[in-house]
């Protein structure tokens, strides 16, 4: 009877396919033996109690990046292709693939292609070499003051234009990620600046802007010097502030200030201020920082006046003492030999203050371990509250902190219960990066620990070498001086440290605004309490107003959601040029 073999005996294996089967299954395969051609160690001489001996274990020199693209047919690959993606034309676009809106897009082969975004070495090298003699500028051209401008404050109108054409054309086939290095259009980093300010500061500033940024800082032994690196506009739940960023020849740390200042921002405001209030400026943003600045640099550092509207070049601002001059010109307030009317004497609130140190816990991830996170919510809503100007002149007030300043009402009650018109508020927080009262962070948190076993925040400083409050005023009261903050200010504080701190360094306190928390307000005020025995419509406006304090700001964690077209606009351009990864929902 004839046997009935199995189809694939009946057609028999090809010699490939033998061929194939012996190489996977000699011992020199890469792969290593099959199982069944495994060392049989049954015949292996064996010790009685003695451990069985494998042979060493082989590395096989093939992974399943190898493995999945051989077998998907994508040809050789080694791997040595470090950097060199298998990847699909049109990969990573699993949105676009259903647009409608790209139909040029050619059809998704379904066979895995290798593509390599790297061109090899000796090739990238070679590029990097052009770019470098492209760049390189042999004769450096100076300033008026003979100051060298370098590369990086130079606007360079056309950086390809000098390449020689063949790093145009592999910048073209590589794509400009890979050959690009990141360039300086503007002078907006000013190092011909600091040169400048080097030459003015005392031989000891050599540390003036950290060029060397591991070196430990000196600290000079005069006054520090700061400047006003740029400034931008910030909408928040409390209006809209301009945040300066600072650097300064004290340490190394960017202070930043968070100027309120409606009258530059809205002309309404302006009009219900006082005629004679002043702008809150940087003296060091607006001052003409080389020779042949552009107004767009100066636009773009932030000194501009007004607000920048989209499509507009922004008006860019003159150095500080033109401009006042210019105004009081425009103002008609110079009358050939005639008297001036100092408009400044007109009365007004006095710039509210606060100085603030950093605090990561309290004001990132809402530690409620302390007020700082809700203090620096509360001190911007204190600022930019409208108040009424007060009956007598506050420069005849006593400055220095006494028991009963300490309790002096915050602006919001005294804005409340007067029936005087109200001007828009106005301020600074100086944000210090004084981590931890000036012991940083890490400390800050072995503080906690120590804490956690009963002691208190002073003996855990202590405990671990440091002071109690480590922190110095010194860079803020020149923070202060930059903004023409210097000649009476109301200082919101408990702290008396901190009015002796700023009084030493020559601030001007006029007043003291207690810190409130707001947790006391409500409770001391007690407009719940006041609520239960109220009744209808009196009974809400109570409680409202104790909500609307305790839920001042929706910046805070856990303080509820922010919202707004700039954050809107901001999370979509995240989606949609950005590639983030969430939905748009249809309607926000
Ligand atoms: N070392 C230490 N620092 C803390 C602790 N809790 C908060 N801080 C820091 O304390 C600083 C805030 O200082 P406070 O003493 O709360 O307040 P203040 O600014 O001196 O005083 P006010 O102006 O009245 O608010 C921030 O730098 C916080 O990081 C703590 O437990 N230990």
């Amino acid at each position: 009877m004839p046997t009935i073999l199995p189809s694939r005996t009946m057609h028999g294996p090809s010699q490939a396919d033998l061929d194939i089967l012996a190489l996977l299954t000699s011992e020199s395969s890469a792969l290593g033996p099959l199982s069944s051609s495994q060392p049989n160690h049954s015949h292996e001489h064996r010790t009685p109690g003695k451990k069985r001996q494998f042979p060493p274990r082989r590395e096989s020199p093939m992974d399943a990046l190898m493995i999945s693209a051989v077998l998907a047919g994508s040809g050789p690959v080694t791997r040595h292709h470090l950097n060199h993606g298998i990847s699909r034309p049109g990969a990573y676009a699993s949105c676009d693939e259903s647009r409608p809106s790209s139909p040029s897009r050619p059809p998704i082969p379904s066979k895995v292609v290798m593509k390599s975004h790297q061109a090899p070495r000796s090739e990238r090298l070679k590029v990097e070499q052009e770019i470098k003699t492209a760049d390189h500028v042999p004769s450096s051209p100076t300033d008026d003051n003979g100051v060298a401008i370098p590369s990086s404050s130079r606007i360079e109108s056309s950086p390809l234009a000098s390449r020689s054409p063949i790093a145009n054309s592999l910048s073209s086939s590589y794509g400009s990620r890979e050959i690009s290095k990141p360039r300086r259009r503007m002078s907006i980093d000013p190092t011909s600046v600091t040169q400048t300010l080097q030459k003015a500061a005392s031989p000891s500033n050599t540390n003036f802007f950290h060029s060397t940024q591991s070196a430990i800082p000196k600290v000079p032994s005069g006054r520090p010097q700061v400047r006003c690196m740029a400034r931008t506009r910030i909408p928040t739940p409390h209006g809209e502030v301009f945040l300066h960023l600072y650097h300064n020849s004290h340490d190394n740390k960017e202070h930043l200030a968070i100027v309120i200042d409606p009258i530059q921002l809205s002309p309404d405001a302006r009009a219900r201020a006082p005629k004679g209030r002043r702008e809150i400026r940087s003296q060091s943003l607006d001052e003409r920082w080389r020779e042949g600045e552009t107004d767009m640099e100066r636009v773009v550092r932030g000194a501009y006046v007004g607000r920048l509207i989209p499509g507009s070049e922004g008006q860019a601002s003159g150095p500080q003492s033109t401009r006042d001059s210019q105004r009081i010109e425009e103002e008609g307030d110079v009358l050939d030999g005639m008297e001036v009317v100092d408009e400044s004497d007109e009365s007004d609130i006095l710039p509210l203050v606060r100085i603030h140190s950093e605090c990561f816990t309290g004001e990132t991830i809402g530690s409620m371990r302390c007020d700082c996170g809700e203090q620096l919510d509360e001190a911007l809503r204190l600022i930019a509250l409208s108040q009424p100007v007060p009956q007598t002149s506050t420069s005849t007030f006593d400055a220095l902190p006494t028991p009963a300043s300490s309790r002096s009402p915050s602006p919001s009650a005294t804005a409340t219960s007067s029936s005087q018109p109200l001007v828009p508020g106005r301020g600074v927080v100086i944000y210090l990066r004084q981590e931890g009262r000036g012991i940083g962070l890490l400390e800050k948190i072995r503080a906690y620990n120590l804490q956690d076993l009963g002691h208190d925040t002073v003996t855990a400083n202590l405990m671990l070498g440091h002071g109690a409050d480590e922190r110095k005023y010194n860079v803020a009261a020149e923070i202060l001086r930059d903004l023409g903050l210097n000649d009476g200010i109301r200082l919101l504080t408990n702290n008396p440290e901190k009015v002796e701190g700023l009084a030493g360094e020559g601030i001007q306190i006029s007043e003291r605004v207690g810190m409130v928390p707001r947790d006391w307000k409500c409770s001391h005020s007690s407009p719940r309490r006041v609520a239960k025995d109220l009744q209808g419509v009196e009974a809400e406006e109570v409680e409202y107003e104790d909500w609307r304090t305790r839920r001042a700001g929706v910046g805070l964690i856990g303080a509820g959601a922010a919202r707004g077209p700039e954050l809107e606009k901001y999370l979509r351009t995240k989606v949609e040029r950005m590639g983030h990864l969430i939905d748009i929902p249809d309607k926000i």
